[in-house]
């Protein structure tokens, strides 16, 4: 593999949302992104879900792992090898246990076995490198999406902002020094995203999510609730910093006593106010937040984030990027990385010691 020509790499994620698998085409170099190629989903069943749902918070051994790193296996064996032209194989797996403090992090699915199913070089297990370095072994999207901002031309300071079940910040600042090097890049959890109002719209509704924030508009945020939410220590932590997933777990049964529709507002308003609060850790100001994941199809969090910020609110698809297919698409140019020996994240990423290149590359027998 010649280390300067770019490849086609074909990247997979899994992610808590527990949605499926979404599967993309990325021809890189490892440092520039040269072409974004086909994308590819497949939804799990409501059979495979329960089988990854009762292994999470599961670490390798324990019983139950085996089956849910199968199902996960399989599906990624699906949706993978409807593609060709791949040189090699970024996957992610599916988070099952993430502790950087302690056990450390698990990702279900071998990358040994889909090197044999896909016959490719697979890179996988990336987070256990930063972990075992001291970092917080997420987020691990920062540097790529520097080189998204490269791709798009982007001059000034902007802003990633992904919103899964948690929602997480990248601040760029571009042509500044290669991502590797500490300034050009600080990432960091801002709160809990998606995740409080889907809880909620499941217990009130025995619905997955609120469908474009239509419950939330019809609601009032509940003030008092906010401030209190406000005053968590995360807030005035310094970043590089992670979220533990069990940090907000007052927050539902705060908005107990509130009407379903002032219950969802309250949540989503939240989760805009925590970007906001998050944003004031930038080193500079930025000109634009472009969005990725569930939430930028949420309208009334989309507006709730546009009145708290300083600054332009969009989907990443105003820049020609698909807000679905960011995370897949990361695994794609990270696995290039790895592969030529350069960092997948760094201190002011994950707060790891120092740069460390992640993942181990699992390949073909034959
Ligand atoms: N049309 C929609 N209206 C409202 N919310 C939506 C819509 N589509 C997706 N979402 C929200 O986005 C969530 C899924 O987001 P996403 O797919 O980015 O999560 P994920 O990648 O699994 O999570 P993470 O990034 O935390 O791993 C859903 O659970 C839902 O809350
Ligand atoms: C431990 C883990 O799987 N973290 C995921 C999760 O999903 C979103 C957020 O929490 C992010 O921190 C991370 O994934 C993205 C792709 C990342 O590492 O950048």
């Amino acid at each position: 593999m010649l280390q300067r020509q770019a490849i086609w790499a074909l990247g997979a994620m899994s992610g808590t949302s527990l949605d499926g698998v979404d599967a993309a085409l990325v021809l890189t170099d490892g440092h520039r992104i040269f072409e974004f190629g086909d994308t590819a989903y497949r939804p799990y069943t409501a059979a495979e879900q329960a089988v990854i749902r009762a292994a999470f918070g599961l670490w390798p051994g324990d019983p139950g792992v085996e089956a849910a790193a199968e199902v996960v296996e399989t599906a990624h064996a699906e949706v993978l090898s409807r593609f060709a032209g791949a040189e090699i194989v970024g996957f992610h797996g599916q988070t099952l246990a993430h502790d950087p403090r302690g056990h450390g992090t698990h990702q279900a699915g071998s990358g040994a076995v889909l090197a044999e199913v896909l016959g490719l070089p697979v890179v996988w297990d990336f987070r256990s490198a930063d972990v075992q370095m001291g970092g917080q072994g997420a987020p691990l999207a920062p540097f790529f999406h520097f080189a998204c901002a490269e791709w798009f031309g982007a001059r000034e300071p902007l802003a990633f902002l992904n919103l899964g079940g948690v929602g997480n910040l990248t601040w760029i600042e571009p042509g500044k020094s290669l991502p590797e090097e500490p300034g050009a890049c600080l990432a960091f959890d801002t709160g809990p995203a998606n995740a409080p109002v889907n809880d909620l719209m499941l217990a009130r509704r025995g619905l997955a999510c609120d469908e474009a924030g239509a419950l939330a508009a019809m609601g009032t945020p509940d003030q008092a609730i906010l401030d209190q939410f406000l005053r968590h220590q995360y807030f005035f932590k310094m970043p590089p910093k992670s979220l533990d997933r069990n940090a907000f777990h007052d927050l539902l049964p705060a908005v107990a006593q509130l009407s379903d529709a002032d219950a969802a507002a309250t949540l989503t308003a939240a989760a805009a106010l925590a970007v906001a609060r998050g944003a004031e850790h930038f080193p500079c100001p930025v000109a634009r937040i472009l969005v990725a994941g569930g939430g930028r199809h949420n309208a009334t969090l989309m507006h709730m984030l546009a009145e708290a910020l300083p600054c332009r609110v969009e989907p990443v698809e105003a820049v020609g990027l698909n807000g679905d297919m960011l995370e897949a698409q990361a695994f794609a140019h990270l696995a290039v990385r790895v592969a030529r020996g350069l960092p997948t994240s760094g201190p002011s990423t994950t707060g790891v010691a120092a740069a460390v290149g992640g993942g181990q590359i699992s390949r073909p027998n034959a």
